[in-house]
Order: structure tokens, then C-alpha cells, then sequence
């Protein structure tokens, strides 16, 4: 359903010069497969999903949705995607059931169809107690649920959430992870990217991690532990975001404007290990 293969993005930054945000990312996601990409702030996640949904033009390399090349084929990229961030805006005015009607619309959908849709997903979501909530009154909880439900109007075969739990209370989060399992256990194929470890660790089907718009390994989280031969998770991630960043490190002794190495003992890193 997503393939990826040798993608890059380079931005030209004011300050960095040409800067590589994403760095020859190569991965595949089935139908029914949940795959995250974890890392931690400024990994490439976000630069990447917005490839896979034609925001953003890469560089260079490919990347595929459901058969169609995000650069060739970006209407049908788009017919075929929903995308969930944490930052969707819910317009004040419009109640939960006119704003998924509103996108609905936008993707041609027909009245009777429409009508249908809705019911089915506000059902499936459980939001038919607050339907006629306008946004402006709507708990962050609800306001999630609602950017859900428009990604999915269109009953696309391929979900995207962005750090989609950032921001929710812990049983708003868990509710949206219930969700996401749901949906792919109804076949749908699912990318979801965070920089919270234990959410990859109990969602996820086959996970990457990325840092500094690399990924660094990926594979089942059984298949990472044996690779690494580490059963703790966040030992086996912060280990790994070590070794790279030593590598990097001797790369750029011979730079002496290189960059200064992660202290990933620090807490102001910005990596996350919620229970
Ligand atoms: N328009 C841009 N111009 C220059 N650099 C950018 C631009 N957008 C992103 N970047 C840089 O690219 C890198 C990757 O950013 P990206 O947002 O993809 O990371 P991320 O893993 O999603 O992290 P975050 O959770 O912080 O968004 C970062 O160093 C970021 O500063």
C-alpha cells in the first residue's frame, strides 16, 4: 500500500545552508499493519508523512500510496489518504456533523451517500452525543475524534496520524489508540509517527527509528530486540541514537563547525517513555 524507497528532502535553510531532513528513507506498509516511525524532535517523521500526502515534494527518490506516485499522481495520492495531526483546526462555528459533512463534500461524495457515511463513522467513533456540539465547545477529546472522523469520510484505504496524540489527556490518547487498532483490523494500512516510545511498543506492527532524517534500523519490535540483543525498548533505542550519534561524531572531527553530539541523559531531549 506505501512504498518508499531511497527518499530524500533537502531544505535550503537560512542558517544551515542545504540541510538534509530526510536522508534516503527506504520502507513498505502492508494493508491491516500498523507502522510507526519514532523518533525524536527534528528526526525527518513529520517531513515524511507530508511527502506520502503531497504537501511537500521530495527531493528525490519515490514514494507510492495505494499505486500512485505522490509526484505524478498527487489527486489520486489524496483521494486515497486521510491524515490526522494534532494541530488540525475545527472551525468554532460548525457543529461535529457539518464539519465531517463538509469534507465529505469537498471529496465529491453524494448527498445519500453522505448521509450514510456519517452515520456509519459517528456510530463507529461514538459521536453521536455530541453531533450538534459546535467546535468552539468541543473538549480536546471530541475535537480529535472530529479530525478523525473527516480523514476518514472518505473511507480511505490509507490512514496517516502525525503525532496525533500530542496534547490529549491519557484516556483521550488511549482512546485513539483503540481506534487506530480498530481500523486496522479492518484492513486499513496505517502510519503513525511519535517520539513516545511505550505508544509504538503496544500499537505498532513493525516499527522505524529515525534521527537526523535517517532511519536507523526498523523491523517487528521481537526482530529489533534480537537484532540488538537488548529486551528493554528504551535501552535498545537510546542505544542505538548513541552509536549514531558517535559515528556522526567521528565523521565530523574533521569539521570543526560540525555539530555538537545528543546528550540522550539530558531531559530537555525530547523523547518521551509514557506507561
Ligand atoms: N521548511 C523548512 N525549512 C528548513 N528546515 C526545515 C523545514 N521544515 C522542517 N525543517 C527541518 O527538518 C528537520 C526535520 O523536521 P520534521 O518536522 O520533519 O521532524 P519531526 O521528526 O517531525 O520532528 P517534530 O516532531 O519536531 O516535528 C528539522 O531539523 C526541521 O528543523
Amino acid at each position: 500500500m506505501i512504498h518508499v524507497q531511497h527518499l530524500t528532502k533537502t531544505y535550503d535553510d537560512l542558517q544551515r545552508g542545504r540541510f538534509v531532513a530526510v536522508d534516503e528513507v527506504s520502507f513498505s506498509v502492508n494493508r491491516g499493519e500498523i507502522f510507526g516511525l519514532l523518533g525524536p524532535n527534528g528526526a525527518g517523521k513529520t517531513t515524511v508523512l507530508r511527502i506520502l500526502s503531497t504537501v511537500l515534494s521530495p527531493t528525490s527518490g519515490i514514494a507510492n500510496v495505494a499505486g500512485y506516485d505522490v509526484v505524478t499522481d498527487p489527486a489520486e495520492v489524496r483521494r486515497h489518504i486521510g491524515f490526522v495531526s494534532n494541530n488540525t483546526a475545527i472551525y468554532d462555528r460548525m457543529t461535529a456533523w457539518e464539519m465531517v459533512e463538509y469534507f465529505g463534500r469537498l471529496h465529491g461524495m453524494s448527498a445519500s451517500h453522505l448521509n450514510e457515511r456519517l452515520e456509519t463513522l459517528f456510530t463507529q467513533l461514538r459521536m453521536n452525543d455530541f453531533r450538534d456540539v459546535p467546535g468552539a465547545k468541543m473538549s480536546t477529546g471530541m475535537k480529535q475524534k472530529v479530525s478523525i472522523a473527516r480523514a476518514m469520510v472518505h473511507d480511505p484505504p490509507v490512514l496517516i496520524f502525525d503525532e496525533a496524540t500530542l496534547g490529549l489527556d491519557v484516556l483521550v490518547a488511549r482512546n485513539l489508540l483503540a481506534v487506530i487498532r480498530s481500523l486496522r483490523d479492518a484492513g486499513k494500512c496505517l502510519i503513525f509517527s511519535t517520539h513516545i516510545m511505550s505508544e509504538v511498543e503496544r500499537l505498532c506492527d513493525r516499527i522505524a527509528i529515525m534521527h537526523r532524517g535517517k532511519i536507523l534500523d526498523s523491523g517487528t519490535l521481537p526482530e529489533l530486540r534480537d537484532r540488538h540483543d537488548e529486551h528493554d525498548f528504551e535501552e535498545l533505542f537510546f542505544g542505538l541514537l548513541s552509536r549514531h550519534e558517535h559515528a556522526d561524531c567521528e565523521a565530523l572531527q574533521s569539521h570543526p563547525d560540525g555539530l555538537a553530539p545528543v546528550d540522550f541523559t539530558n531531559p530537555a531531549t525530547s523523547m518521551e517513555a509514557r506507561s
